[in-house]
């Protein structure tokens, strides 16, 4: 069926040369949600020279990820991922077909799974731990954010590799390689937009960071290959609770044979890169947000820890029993992720040409669905600028939303975020036990109300100022 061209969404009005660019601003995602108010949830944007549309409501969402899902199981392309993930060899960039199912089995299956993220309990007990000893250390106001950081990044490496790299030797060298890695997924590359300003990437040294911040990490990879080659070479295989992911992948290559995909070392880096380009940012961004809000918001914060510690008691540390009945907790977690989702902007790229909510999205053409705007719908949330954990406190509630596309911060369909079991262990257990070890207030007595939400920009949305908080042991 053909459709024709002519019925286009609303467009914002835009400018020669660099369209709607100007509009855009710092903080896309909040800047599209206004222009959606006055244009609806279906715009076409120009981002320079490239088309896009922009989703602003569940219903459309729903369209995409649920009718017209395949048809959306792509992503839009950029230089800067290709590069930095091994030319879309990973879960998160491989074209959809026979190679990102397999690879995405091999992630849901093996390395994300319940039974692999329960493996790790102790690994993150131990490096909680580490961090509740080094805030009771400090007498003075902590830097909160840079410590979630370390820890969220620590957990990964360790589970990813067996070793974290913030400690000893080189450690700047990788605290830079990893910080880097993450902010460069986060650039903003105008190059992909205005293609005759690509060779501004070229004068301001963008291309040649990326070009040097893959081969470092490229390079630390083949040495962490190298080594777990040789210590299994030794020391033998390991239990299925002693295996880290790279572990796992090794031991995945022997099955490689049962379908044509082979999973060679390559593929093995990229799939482990991805871990990082989705996997630590994001947490430790929600973990950021989570406190930011508990800050701001005495009466919820005084409700959890009265939860919390109720339920741990005497004892000093949370166990995995006492989180499944910590429900308040878990409303605050979902809360936080629907004010600030962690990637507020989720870019797809349209198959072949399909009818949404009644306009033609013609093929190869990108979509963006804006999480904030849905997760702060007027139209489906009561109030949706305020934080109430509340609304998540119904068994179900958060199911049910989900299904309705309101609550999306782990995408959806088929190609949604296979780590939200992985991330919801780490952001419960983090936030459990700093809520119970500590009482939380701002320096030099400022009021919690006051605490500003100041966003980054880039493709995992952060706290801009840094969260210096004053922690009192309980
Ligand atoms: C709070 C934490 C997290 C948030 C908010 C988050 C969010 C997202 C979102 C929005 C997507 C795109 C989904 C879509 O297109 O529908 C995604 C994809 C992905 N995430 Fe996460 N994520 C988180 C944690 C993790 C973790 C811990 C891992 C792994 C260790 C991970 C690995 C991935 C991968 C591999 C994909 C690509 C899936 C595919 O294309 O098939 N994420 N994530």
């Amino acid at each position: 069926k053909r459709y024709t061209s002519a019925l286009l969404p609303p467009s914002p009005p835009r400018l020669p040369v660099i369209g709607n660019l100007h509009q855009l601003g710092e903080h896309a995602h909040q800047s599209l949600r206004s222009l959606a108010l006055t244009h609806g949830p279906l715009m076409l944007i120009h981002l320079g020279s490239v088309p896009a549309y922009v989703v602003s409501s569940a219903e459309i969402a729903r369209e995409m990820l649920k009718t017209h899902d395949i048809i959306f199981s792509n992503r839009s392309d950029s230089y800067i991922f290709r590069r930095l993930l091994y030319d879309g060899k990973d879960i998160l960039l491989a074209p959809y077909g026979e190679y990102w199912r397999h690879i995405r089995a091999i992630g849901v299956l093996q390395l994300l799974s319940s039974r692999r993220v329960q493996s790790y309990q102790a690994v993150r007990e131990e490096e909680i731990a580490l961090m509740i000893e080094n805030i009771k250390g400090s007498d003075s106001s902590i830097d909160l954010s840079k410590m979630l950081g370390t820890l969220t990044n620590d957990i990964l490496c360790r589970i990813a590799f067996g070793k974290k790299y913030s400690q000893g030797e080189g450690e700047e060298k990788f605290k830079k390689l990893f910080d880097e890695f993450g902010e460069l997924l986060g650039v903003f590359n105008i190059g992909e937009y205005i293609p005759w300003l690509k060779w501004l990437n070229h004068l301001n040294g963008l291309n040649a960071r990326v070009d040097r911040n893959f081969l470092e990490f490229d390079k630390l990879l083949d040495q962490i290959f190298d080594d777990h080659i040789a210590t299994r070479s030794e020391e033998g295989p390991k239990e299925h609770d002693q295996m880290d992911l790279l572990d796992v992948l090794l031991d995945n290559q022997h099955d490689a044979g049962i379908t044509d995909v082979t999973i060679a070392r390559t593929n093995m880096k990229a799939i482990l890169a991805d871990m990082f380009a989705g996997g630590s940012d994001t947490t430790y961004a929600a973990l950021e947000w989570a406190m930011t809000e508990l800050v701001k918001h005495p009466t919820a914060m005084t409700k959890v820890q009265k939860q919390i510690r109720q339920i741990v008691g005497e004892r000093r540390s949370v166990t995995k029993e006492d989180l499944q009945k910590m429900d308040y907790l878990k409303a605050v977690i979902k809360e936080t992720l629907r004010m600030h989702p962690p990637i507020p902007l989720m870019p797809r790229i349209s198959s072949q040409q399909v009818k949404l909510h009644g306009f033609n999205i013609p093929a190869h053409t990108r979509v963006f669905i804006n999480i904030t705007a849905i997760g702060r719908d007027a139209e489906r949330w009561d109030e949706p600028d305020e934080f109430r954990p509340e609304r998540f406190l119904d068994a179900g509630a958060c199911d049910s939303r989900a299904q309705e596309f309101d609550f999306m911060p782990f995408g959806g369909g088929r190609r949604g975020c296979p780590g939200v079991t992985f991330a919801t262990a780490v952001m419960e257990l983090v936030l459990a036990n700093l809520l119970h070890c500590f009482d939380w207030s701002l320096p030099d007595g400022a009021r919690g109300e006051e605490l500003d939400v100041e966003e980054t920009s880039g493709l995992s949305v952060h706290k801009k100022n840094p969260l210096i908080l004053v922690a009192y042991c309980y």
